[in-house]
């Protein structure tokens, strides 16, 4: 039988078969020798790296095949892991060779932002797509609550948040607008949804659970729940849980998987020299400077800043991607706004 990890605490996975339905198992022994080989501190000593990109440790979002306990009790046990196409994970302060892998599979990161109320922090929206520029995967913005900035018309407040948001689409970001309250935008982030994996993450109290339970009604977020104990200073990331969505007919028709942790993932151990191609708008011009390894900083002959200085590049973007290159050379876990 095989299946997808919909979650697990302690040891026992929940694992939603290719019949439909959720059964719960274990790992097999031999499957978590992936964890010999690490440091006290987590990290994995070089002559392991390969076994464990091969294996690789559990996640939810991990196809799998179960088998029946070799011993014949009934209980199940995820036999094999198949290998994965892409994943969320956290890298280990620092750099080195650990991460936690989040989410396996994940096909796109949806950023949930709201038009106000909570009022919109484009630097740190900027944050959340290089977490996902940095994992290598699709993301797009969604902003909800969009009436409140259109005298209470979703219409009207959609092309306010447009407006607002341009410098996002010009970087090749899809913006879906939305409002809860007015069923706005509502069908056309659901087709984005359809047949995919998608990571949902943004800041506290932007209608994320809304969003999800006003499309798929039932579905029990606890994207909240989580928040709050991060806020707590509970240092340990609780795990990702991934949420079948249903389509008319009850099939499985997608996965949401609420991923507020996103925040606590940062980006550290991602190389300084990296980040210049986690915006992709700037991507274009990193082979036009002058000089290879150009910082973009200062250097005479960098077409980032040429681009800049045109306004063929936003400088909000730049100027936060100026920024974040600090913060990851200091290897300063990020601030958030
Ligand atoms: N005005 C307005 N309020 C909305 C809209 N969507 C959601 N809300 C309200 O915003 C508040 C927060 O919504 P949630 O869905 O709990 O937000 P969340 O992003 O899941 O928040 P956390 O669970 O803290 O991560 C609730 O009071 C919702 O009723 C909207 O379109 N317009
Ligand atoms: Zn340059």
């Amino acid at each position: 039988m095989n299946g997808v990890v919909l979650g697990g605490t302690g040891g026992i996975w929940r694992v939603l078969g290719d019949d439909g339905v959720v059964r719960e198992a274990s790992l097999r022994g031999r499957l978590k020798k992936s964890d010999e080989g690490r440091r006290a501190d987590g990290s994995l000593r070089r002559d392991t790296v390969a076994s464990e990109s091969r294996r690789g440790k559990l996640a939810v979002g991990d196809r799998v095949t179960l088998a029946t306990d070799a011993r014949d009790t009934g209980a199940w046990a995820i036999d094999a892991i198949a290998p994965r196409h892409s994943k969320l994970a956290r890298r280990s302060p620092g750099g080195g060779y650990g991460e936690r892998v989040l989410v396996a599979n994940v096909d796109q990161v949806l950023v949930v932002f709201a038009a106000a109320r909570p009022e919109p922090h484009e630097r740190m929206l900027d944050r959340f797509l290089v977490v996902a520029e940095a994992n290598e995967l699709a993301a797009r913005i969604v902003v909800n609550k969009a009436e409140l900035v259109g005298d209470g018309d979703a219409v009207r407040g959609e092309a306010v948040v447009r407006e607002r948001f341009a410098d996002f689409t010009r970087a090749g970001y899809p913006l879906h607008v939305t409002s809860v309250a007015q069923r706005h935008g509502l069908e056309e982030l659901r087709e984005v949804l359809v047949g995919r994996t998608s990571a949902l993450t943004g800041p506290s109290g932007v209608g994320k659970s809304s969003l999800m339970n006003a499309l798929y009604p039932g579905l029990d977020l606890r994207v909240g729940a989580i928040s709050e104990s991060v806020n707590k200073g509970r240092h340990t990331t609780v795990g990702a849980l991934l949420h079948p969505l249903r389509g008319p007919d009850a099939s499985v028709a997608g996965f949401v998987v609420d991923t507020p942790g996103l925040r606590e993932i940062g980006f550290w151990g991602l190389p300084a020299e990296s980040l210049d191609e986690c915006f992709p708008e700037l991507r274009p011009y990193l082979d036009e400077c002058r000089f290879g390894d150009c910082a973009h900083v200062s250097e005479p002959g960098c077409a980032v800043r040429e681009a800049v200085a045109e306004g063929a590049v936003s400088r909000a973007r730049y100027e936060s991607f100026l920024k974040l290159r600090e913060e990851v050379r200091e290897g300063t876990p990020p601030e958030w706004a």
